[in-house]
């Protein structure tokens, strides 16, 4: 934002040796992106490729490219892309949600005022992780429990590592990976009928050797848990600093579904409002504050001659706060997104918080999955108000776009 005010809204630079042309306009950005063809790369990643091939072991879609990205992308997409697959794990994502409720009344029960649940980033990073290893590992980790399992404990190490590193490890992991395979084996060995998930179905079809299936899954949690867990911590911020909006998303949610019913995915669609508060704390709060991607051939933008190879950095964050792409742009007003058909854009280039086209984020339905079910559950129990605690919270900028402070609030009884 700071450089867009400073050079305007293309402008080139160097981060240490490599040199990035930034975009920062709407229209500039939806040029690229619909210009680029069936294999985009978003960086250079040779030397995540290099590492790993001097260790025999693959790459996953992050990090892969041309051919090899192709593959496992087809492969991948047809389990997890569509609304339709993904609706298959709401019962799954559902029994998540009732052990973080569980959590979040024990939570309080220890808190001074009996409401308040202090750092809920950490309580949504558990979520996040139990969620996306569900659907993933197709098996339980334990991080919402009152003890969380040694090997659990040392996976949440690994990965917290992982993240300040931004190094793979993929050895906790593997044995998720490995546990599971085996007890699918064992039962096509037993000659019985396997019906499972996603790991069920990348072994038994076969389209991944073992090991782009470790490297899948573990590039698909490290890109699954802190995208989610961050998202859902700025929610609550907004809803708690934003009561009238919070009372117009419940209301919405107690006529259309009940204060009781336990939602699935088939009921999302009945809370638009819920959907609108997702899309506009991304806006607001997009994980990913910018993207890239390294130009395929020579391209005209914005009147400059960009040669093919050339590093793109496309800045979501600064077209996302444009009065004119969002009109008033920094309020927090998700009915912004209920005018006719902006649910559904797909195209909406001032604000793609999942990327775009064939290289967009594949876990989008998945992630939109946990979060919808979870924030109507939420309200649904619940009133998420501040507390003396809460302070305002900055977003901090590290790759990612993160709550720069621990969040505190009260999670108060509904009358
Ligand atoms: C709120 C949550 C999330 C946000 C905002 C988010 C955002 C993004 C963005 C912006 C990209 C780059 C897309 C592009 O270059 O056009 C991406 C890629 C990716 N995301 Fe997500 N993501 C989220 C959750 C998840 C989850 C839950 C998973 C896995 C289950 C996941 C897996 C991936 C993978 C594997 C890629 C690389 C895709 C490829 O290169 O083909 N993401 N995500």
């Amino acid at each position: 934002q700071k450089h867009t005010q400073e050079y305007g809204k293309i402008f080139k630079s160097h981060f240490g040796p490599q040199f990035v042309v930034s975009i920062a306009d709407r229209d500039m950005v939806a040029q690229v992106l619909r210009a680029e063809g069936a294999m985009p790369q978003r960086a250079n990643m040779e030397s995540w490729q290099e590492y790993r091939d001097l260790r025999g072991r693959s790459t996953g879609l992050i990090s892969a490219e041309g051919e090899q990205w192709l593959k496992m992308r087809s492969v991948l997409r047809q389990r997890i892309l569509k609304p339709k697959d993904v609706a298959l794990f709401s019962g799954e994502v559902n029994q998540v949600i009732a052990d973080l409720i569980k959590r979040i009344y024990i939570l309080r029960s220890q808190a001074e005022d009996g409401e308040t649940v202090t750092n809920v980033n950490d309580l949504f990073f558990k979520y996040s992780m139990e969620g996306v290893a569900t659907i993933l590992y197709e098996s339980r980790l334990g991080c919402l429990e009152n003890r969380v399992p040694q090997l659990t404990v040392e996976y949440i190490e690994a990965l917290e590592l992982m993240f300040s590193m931004f190094k793979t490890s993929m050895y906790a992991g593997q044995i998720h990976v490995d546990n599971k395979l085996r007890d699918i084996q064992c039962q096509t060995d037993r000659g019985e009928r396997v019906r499972g998930g996603l790991l069920t179905y990348l072994f038994l079809s076969q389209a991944l050797t073992r090991e782009e299936i470790y490297a899948n899954v573990t590039e698909m949690l490290l890109a699954g848990v802190d995208t989610t867990s961050f998202t859902l911590s700025w929610a609550v911020y907004l809803l708690a600093r934003h009561p009238e909006v919070q009372q117009t998303v419940y209301r919405e949610i107690v006529r259309n579904l009940g204060v009781r019913h336990v939602p699935t995915a088939a009921d999302v669609p009945k809370v638009p409002l819920v959907r609108a508060l997702l899309k506009e704390t991304l806006r607001l709060f997009p994980v990913l504050p910018g993207n890239g991607r390294v130009t395929q051939e020579d391209l005209v933008i914005g009147g400059y001659l960009i040669p093919k190879g050339t590093q793109l950095a496309l800045c979501h964050y600064a077209t996302s706060y444009e009065d004119e792409n969002f009109p008033r742009a920094k309020e927090f007003r998700p009915e912004r997104w209920l005018r006719k058909g902006n649910l559904d854009r797909v195209d909406n280039f001032g604000s793609i918080p999942f990327g775009y086209g064939v290289r967009s984020c594949i876990g989008r339905r998945i992630a939109e999955l946990e979060i919808h079910l979870v924030v109507i559950q939420l309200l649904q129990h619940f009133e998420i108000k501040t507390s003396s605690q809460t302070k305002a919270v900055h977003a901090k900028t590290h790759g990612l776009l993160a709550p720069g402070e621990p969040i505190h609030v009260r999670f108060v009884n509904r009358k």
